[in-house]
């Protein structure tokens, strides 16, 4: 079933398990992510970049936002287990509008690399305006670095943990993305992965309200090296090992943000497929074996934030 995204969090929250969110850009990703929840009866959060409702819609935002949103709810109202549509990075108050119009879960507006109180002015109007059409809010404090679609920032800059408390009473935002040393894309981290838990665990306690890590992935070796092995060239990807986003979890994030994952594990299988079959021209054939990585992944990751079984 189609649901709030703010219902799926404050589950999670209460119960100290995380949800993953996961980007797609078309069908295939989307079955592949829904079939893999199904199987572990789980919740799951599907989100989209502003760059994928712009791809889905030809250039034009109302048309993507449509687009996504009967697609998913099309396909999580036959299911059994709670599903949201998320706008992951929304920054263009156009995208914002057409995702909310549409009928989008919930959206979030970064506004992340303005000075703090323009942020938090920014974040006002859009919980006004969302909370007004029933969709729930996510916010982002502090910085993260890496370049991914249309968002890229040069370094690092971390949440600073009174100021999350401000950001939260003043706004009234419904889920916070702190950034505490994650990275966006396949190259994380210039040394050993740094996240800062201390200052996570403190955001959570002085905003007690779900919160979301960005930069989730943990780029698998395995996918990674069976791309390499099929012609892909990805050297010196690198991702947060599950270790320390379970750590995350347990000090309180409870959506996480995977993208990169999905799009290693799809590239694996697509370039296998089409190599070991070389005269199959039918894509629901060659999409196959991508999916079914996806699949995998995301049942993985399910598995490991607690998030299976609990639909
Ligand atoms: O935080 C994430 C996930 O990051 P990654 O999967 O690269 O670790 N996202 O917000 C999704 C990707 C950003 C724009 O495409
Ligand atoms: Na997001
Ligand atoms: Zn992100």
């Amino acid at each position: 079933m189609y649901v709030n995204t703010k219902d799926i969090l404050e589950k999670a929250s209460k119960e100290f398990y995380a949800v993953p969110a996961f980007n797609i850009n078309n069908l295939e990703f989307l079955i592949a992510i829904l079939e893999g929840a199904v199987e572990k009866n789980a919740p799951v959060i599907i989100e989209t970049s502003e760059g994928a409702i712009k791809y889905a819609g030809n250039g034009d935002p109302i048309r993507g936002a449509k687009f996504f949103v009967n697609l998913v709810k099309g396909y999580a109202d036959t299911l059994n287990i709670p599903v949201a549509l998320h706008l992951d990075h929304g920054k263009n108050l156009e995208y914002i509008a057409a995702a909310i119009k549409a009928g989008y879960s919930s959206v979030m507006i970064d506004a992340s690399h303005e000075p703090f109180e323009e942020n938090l002015k920014i974040t006002k109007e859009v919980v006004k305006w969302a909370h007004a059409a029933g969709v729930s809010v996510e916010a982002e404090l502090g910085q993260l670095a890496g370049i991914e679609d249309n968002v890229s920032a040069e370094e690092n800059v971390l949440v600073d943990p009174q100021q999350a408390k401000i950001f939260v009473e003043e706004t009234g935002v419904d889920f916070l993305a702190p950034a505490i040393g994650t990275s966006h894309g396949a190259f994380k981290f210039k040394g050993e992965a740094k996240l800062d838990f201390e200052r996570l665990e403190k955001v959570k306690k002085l905003t007690n309200i779900p919160l979301v890590l960005h930069g989730a992935s943990s780029v698998p070796a395995k996918y990674v090296e069976l791309a390499e092995k099929y012609g892909a060239d990805l050297g010196g990807a690198k991702g947060v090992p599950a270790e320390e986003i379970k750590k995350c979890v347990k000090l309180g994030i409870n959506k996480v943000n995977t993208d990169t994952d999905l799009r290693i594990a799809f590239l694996a299988g697509l370039r296998k497929n089409l190599t070991e079959n070389v005269k199959e021209f039918d894509p629901r054939k060659y999409f196959k074996e991508g999916m079914q990585f996806v699949k995998d992944v995301v049942m993985d990751r399910l598995e490991f934030l607690g998030a299976s079984g609990k639909a």
